[in-house]
Formats: structure tokens, C-alpha cells, sequence
């Protein structure tokens, strides 16, 4: 008899500037996959990446039509990765808490289509899948137990950022961490296990957080690639030749781009400062 398998079926979602993709983001990805499937606990069933939107304010962020397109093209090789564009799509910068929450609800979403179909199928119905799921009953969403989660992954500096002043809601925080859960891969110059222990709310939550060590370090960033490619030095096999080929195709990445936003505060700063304030 077959065995039934009782993982947790996880969707890890990366967001970030992506300016442009490396090849080092690709491999956060490969090591949180390896690390859960290690636990025998959890079934990584697909990995997104999010770029964030140009409304981030970013120093030296360009357009997230680029950027998205580089992601696409970096992914190809992937089955199981994906990029999404809902976040960079909207109009202003979006939190993280609320572009994880998109991502849950659709997958709460299709399954709830799912069993509702399975469902009537047995009752010998044929329903089309375009039907949309707000009429089937809510009851449907209660039965569901099987809908995949949405985990946080991100480098153990993203994870850092977590405690400077005015960057994150300290409710955001906590959200992150309770509903979905982080998975945190190690990065030369951060320190994340001691920046649990130094943080009271991530130290309540540290069995939400999975930190993944990496062993085979590499210190590539996108920062260091837009440097080689302003001072006309190669950038092959540290991002996928498609991308370089992109950047090439597109003269992407100047002195010029580096400048933009200069002197703008972040938006998630402005925002939360102002939100302070009131
Ligand atoms: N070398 C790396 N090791 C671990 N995590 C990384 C590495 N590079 C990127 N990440 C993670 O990838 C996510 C997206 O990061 P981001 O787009 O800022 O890339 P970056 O290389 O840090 O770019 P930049 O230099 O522009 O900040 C973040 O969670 C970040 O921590
Ligand atoms: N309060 C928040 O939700 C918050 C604050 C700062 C950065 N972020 C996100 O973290 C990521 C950081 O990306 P970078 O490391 O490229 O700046 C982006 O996706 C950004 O949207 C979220
Ligand atoms: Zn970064």
C-alpha cells in the first residue's frame, strides 16, 4: 500500500529589489528547499520571487519592468521557480505583510475551487473552474486543512533590517512571524543568530524562524554587480547569461541609474515616520 504523505506543503516567496537577480538568489531558494525536505516535516511545493515595486525608493533601483523581466529570464531553467508581478505592479510600495497575505489568500483561493470541484465531481456535477469562489459556501474553507503555506525566505540581512528604527511595524513583525514564518539563510557580514537573541520579539518567535546555514558562502550582491558593470568589468557566472545578455542588450546599469532616488528616504521610512508622528 502506498504511503500517505502528511508534509506540510510550503510556497517560499522572496521579495526584494532584484536589481538585477544573481545567481546567489537563485540558491536561497535551493537551500531552503533542501533544508525543509531535510526536516521530513515539509514539501516545498514552489518557490516565488516578488520584486518589489519602483515606488520602494530605492538608491539606484530601476525600473521594475527590467527587473521583472531579468527575474523571467533567470527562472527559466527552474520548475519550480516563478516570479510574480502583483507586487510591482501596484501603485505605491506595498509592505511585505500584505504581499504575503496576497499570496496565502490565492492559494486559500484555489483550493477551496479545488475541493468544491472534487467535491461536485463526486456528486456527478461538472462545474467550470472559472466560476469564481466567492459562491462556494464558506464552509468549504473550514473543511480545507491542506492549503499550502506561505513562508517568508529571505538573506540573514533582510532579516537584520527587521530591527532598525522606522523600517518595519512592530505589528508586521509579529505577523510575519506568527502566521507565516521565516526561513533565513546565513550571509557573510550578518549575524542572525545573535540578532535573535538580541531581539526580544524575534526571540519569542524563534521557532517561527528556520535559519539555514550556508555552507559554500558566496558574497555575491547585487550592489557588487551594478559596480562591475559601471566600471565595464564582467559579471558572467555570477548572474545567468540570459541576464547578462539583457543588461547588455538593454545598457542597463550606468552612473546615471545609480543615482536615482538619491537623497529620497525609503518609502517604508517615510511612511512609518510619518505614521509615528501622528
Ligand atoms: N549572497 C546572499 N546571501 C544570502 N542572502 C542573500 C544574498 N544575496 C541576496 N540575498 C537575499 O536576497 C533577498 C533579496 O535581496 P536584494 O534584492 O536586496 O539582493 P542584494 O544582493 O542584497 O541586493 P543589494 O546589494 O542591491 O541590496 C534578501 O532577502 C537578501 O537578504
Ligand atoms: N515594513 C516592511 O514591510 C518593509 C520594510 C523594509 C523593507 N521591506 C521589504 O524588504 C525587501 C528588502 O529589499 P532590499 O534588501 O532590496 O532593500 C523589499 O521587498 C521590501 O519591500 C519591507
Ligand atoms: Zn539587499
Amino acid at each position: 500500500m502506498e504511503k500517505s504523505d502528511d508534509r506540510t506543503e510550503v510556497v517560499l516567496l522572496a521579495t526584494g529589489s532584484f536589481n538585477p537577480i544573481t545567481v546567489m538568489h537563485l540558491r536561497l531558494f535551493e537551500l531552503a528547499r533542501d533544508y525543509l525536505h531535510d526536516t521530513g516535516k515539509y514539501k516545498v511545493i514552489k518557490g516565488i520571487i516578488s520584486p518589489v515595486c519602483d515606488g520602494y525608493k530605492k538608491k539606484g533601483l530601476i525600473e521594475a519592468s527590467h527587473r521583472l523581466a531579468m527575474a523571467n529570464l533567470a527562472t527559466k531553467t527552474s520548475d519550480w521557480l516563478e516570479v510574480d508581478s502583483w507586487e510591482c505592479s501596484q501603485k505605491q510600495w506595498t509592505e511585505t505583510v500584505l504581499v504575503l497575505r496576497h499570496h496565502q489568500q490565492k492559494l486559500t483561493n484555489a483550493n477551496i475551487v479545488d475541493t468544491w470541484e472534487k467535491d461536485a465531481h463526486k456528486k456527478g456535477h461538472k462545474r467550470k473552474r472559472e466560476n469564481s469562489h466567492q459562491d462556494k459556501p464558506n464552509s468549504y474553507l473550514q473543511e480545507n486543512k491542506a492549503v499550502p503555506q506561505v513562508k517568508l525566505l529571505c538573506g540573514a540581512d533582510m532579516l537584520e533590517s527587521l530591527g532598525k528604527p522606522n523600517l518595519w511595524k512592530n505589528e508586521d513583525v509579529i505577523e510575519i512571524l506568527s502566521s507565516f514564518g521565516i526561513i533565513c539563510i546565513t550571509r557573510l557580514g550578518s549575524n542572525a543568530s545573535n540578532f535573535i537573541y538580541e531581539s526580544d520579539i524575534l526571540w519569542k518567535y524563534k521557532h517561527m524562524i528556520h535559519l539555514v546555514e550556508e555552507w559554500i558562502t558566496n558574497d555575491i550582491s547585487s550592489t557588487k554587480i551594478r559596480r562591475a558593470l559601471r566600471r565595464g568589468m564582467s559579471i558572467r557566472y555570477l548572474v545567468p547569461d540570459s541576464v547578462v545578455e539583457y543588461i547588455q542588450n538593454h545598457e542597463l546599469y550606468s552612473e546615471e541609474s545609480e543615482e536615482k532616488n538619491s537623497g529620497v528616504i525609503l518609502e517604508p521610512l517615510a511612511r512609518n515616520t510619518k505614521d509615528s508622528q501622528l
